[in-house]
């Protein structure tokens, strides 16, 4: 008898199959790891940071560890403006900060560059599927139908909304001086209070709803946003990341079989902050989804009278504007032919959640940046408050009133000043990604189709042979008309292109009308000696213990 030729599987032993799959493991380890980065990638003639110490995690490490965008400023400084830098697991990201390389990522080019899968999954999952996540002509399709909530005639109607959360910040912060023993003022961790009062406009402006977190904390939408911000730091976003990383994982946890068995996933160690996320979204996108139907059911009854159409929230708008194509359709062709674009409400409760999420912290991390800024430069504080002096408006409760509009705020040129150079320097948005959809040629350099882009948008806002040799420094007078960096588009802190930031002129008015109402009251300095800038590592640049300052009543 001869030996057959197949052998079956269950006769090999274990012990041989294991040691095949581990040199399997380790050849593909020593590719991606050493041979891919070190001598096959087309990218590897680029300078950059060493790929060491340790292959596993490359430059990582750095990334993780260091300030937001602080670690990529110092490569670009050392290796110029097209660079590589690897890691972890051999993975290679490019970073660009030449205008012309940026111009055709983010502009010429921005189809083929979209933003990487695992960033729009996890955006989806934290901010709703809105324009954050989608590209090309269903973005086109999408920003279209938006623009005209972000039109300068609406911001200007909309600037009324922010005040009584204004006034009611105001009103909580006096009553805490006044309190604090000594007369010495009273120190206050001033990012929590501008979350607060960011989220209660952001809900009005967006939502039509009072959240009132500024005095509720316990009001459902702002218990649920604190949950998803303190998943935002340390260990937690590092939990967070590993499991959003697993393919599929953000679609299974914004699946409502996930929601059902967020209990189960609160047990198992490493998901648990997983749960947490399940829980407060789902909770975010209930308050949502009521106000909705609220919405849809007041304008099917009402029609587009006068107490609907004077609704200017976000939300309203949208449903508005659906209303008006709905019936427009109809009466043109008597419902015949293609129908109109119109948002589904699954679709108008994504946006408004993407604007809940993208408006919110962002704008509260560049009002807080903007008031540290202030406390370590008195004249600049005071000059501001001398500007704003001649706006301020009788009041009988110990308060500085100050209720400017749209076009008094965009007037203010030192308040601009202030603002513009705030967001320069700190920008809250730090960095962003693109990933190359195609093979493309980016400044004489050959993209392999799957490349990262990495965004450098603080460091493309501190380039000295931009912004001087003081580039990195606090220096509101070089925004004077009189000087000439209006004329540079050279900030990236809105972005550029089809997908620039929609929200960057609400955000402005917005901080420039909590700015000038704040410093009208209070003077702000450092809590401590030799306080420092703690800025996280996080996608929305945040101070790391919350910006603790020492607030003072304004003596009039
Ligand atoms: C200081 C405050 C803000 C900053 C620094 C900021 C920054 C940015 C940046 C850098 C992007 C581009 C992200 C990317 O493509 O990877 C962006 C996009 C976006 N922002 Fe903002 N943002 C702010 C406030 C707002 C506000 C108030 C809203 C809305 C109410 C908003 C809504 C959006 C939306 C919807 C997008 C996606 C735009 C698109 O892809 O078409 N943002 N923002």
């Amino acid at each position: 008898m001869f030996p057959t030729d197949s052998v079956s599987l269950a006769s090999i032993p274990t012990s041989f199959l294991v040691g095949i799959g581990l040199i399997i493991i380790t050849i593909a380890a020593i590719y991606q790891l050493v041979l891919y980065p070190f001598y096959l990638s087309p990218l590897r003639a680029l300078p950059g940071p060493a790929l060491g110490p340790n292959l596993l995690i490359g430059r990582f490490g750095d990334i993780l560890n260091g300030e937001a965008g602080i670690p990529q400023r110092e490569w670009v400084k050392n290796h110029g403006k097209a660079i590589r830098v690897v890691g972890p697991i051999g993975i290679q990201r490019v970073i660009f900060s030449g205008a012309e390389s940026l111009q055709r990522i983010l502009v010429t080019n921005w189809i083929s560059n979209p933003r990487p899968g695992f960033m729009r999954d996890t955006l989806g999952l934290v901010a709703g599927y809105g324009l954050l996540t989608v590209t090309g002509d269903r973005h086109k399709q999408m920003r279209k139908a938006m623009n005209p909530a972000f039109s300068i005639s609406n911001l200007t109607a909309q600037t009324d909304m922010y005040y009584d959360a204004i006034d009611n910040l105001l009103s909580i912060l006096n009553t805490r001086v006044e309190k604090a023993q000594g007369g010495q003022g009273s120190v206050e961790i001033m990012y929590e209070w501008m979350s607060k009062v960011t989220l209660d406009i952001i809900c009005l402006t967006g939502l039509g709803y009072e959240a009132d977190s500024l005095r509720n904390p316990h009001n459902e939408l702002a218990q649920a946003y604190e949950e998803l911000i303190s998943l935002q730091t340390g260990r937690n976003l590092a939990q967070l990341i590993v499991i959003l990383s697993i393919p599929g994982m953000s679609a299974f946890l914004g699946s409502r079989f996930a929601w059902r068995r967020r209990k189960l996933l609160a047990k198992i160690p490493l998901l648990s902050r997983a749960a947490i996320l399940v829980d407060a979204m789902h909770r975010i996108k209930a308050v949502s989804a009521s106000i909705l139907r609220e919405k849809m059911k007041e304008a099917e009854h009402l029609g587009n009278n006068e107490d609907t159409a004077a609704k200017k929230d976000i939300m309203s708008l949208l449903v508005q504007a659906r209303m008006a194509d709905l019936k427009s359709h109809k009466s043109v062709g008597g419902g015949m032919g293609p129908a109109p674009y119109t948002m589904s409400d699954t679709e108008m409760m994504d946006q408004v959640l993407t604007f809940l999420g993208a408006g919110h912290e962002t704008t509260a991390s560049g009002l807080a940046w903007t008031l540290w800024l202030l406390a370590q430069d008195p004249v600049s504080q005071q000059r501001l408050r001398d500007e704003i002096t001649p706006f301020l408006e009788a009041s009988s409760d110990g308060l500085r009133k100050v209720r400017l509009g749209y076009r008094e705020l965009k007037d203010l040129v030192w308040l601009d000043c202030v603002i513009q150079e705030s967001l320069r320097l700190y920008p809250p948005v730090p960095m962003t990604f693109r990933q190359a959809a195609t093979t493309d040629h980016v400044d004489g350099v050959v993209i392999p189709k799957g490349t990262l882009y990495y965004i450098p948008i603080r460091v493309v806002n501190t380039l000295k042979d931009i912004w001087g040799e003081d580039a990195e420094e606090f220096n509101p007078l070089r925004w004077l008309p009189e000087n000439n960096f209006r004329q540079v588009p050279s900030t990236l802190t809105f972005l550029a292109g089809p997908h620039a930031c929609i929200g960057k002129t609400m955000a402005i008015i917005e901080m420039k009308a909590v700015i000038a109402a704040l410093i009208a009251n209070f003077e702000f300095s450092p809590s401590y000696q030799g306080q420092k800038a703690i800025p996280t590592a996080a996608v929305t640049m945040k101070p790391k213990d919350g910006m603790p300052l020492l607030v003072n009543k304004v003596v009039k």
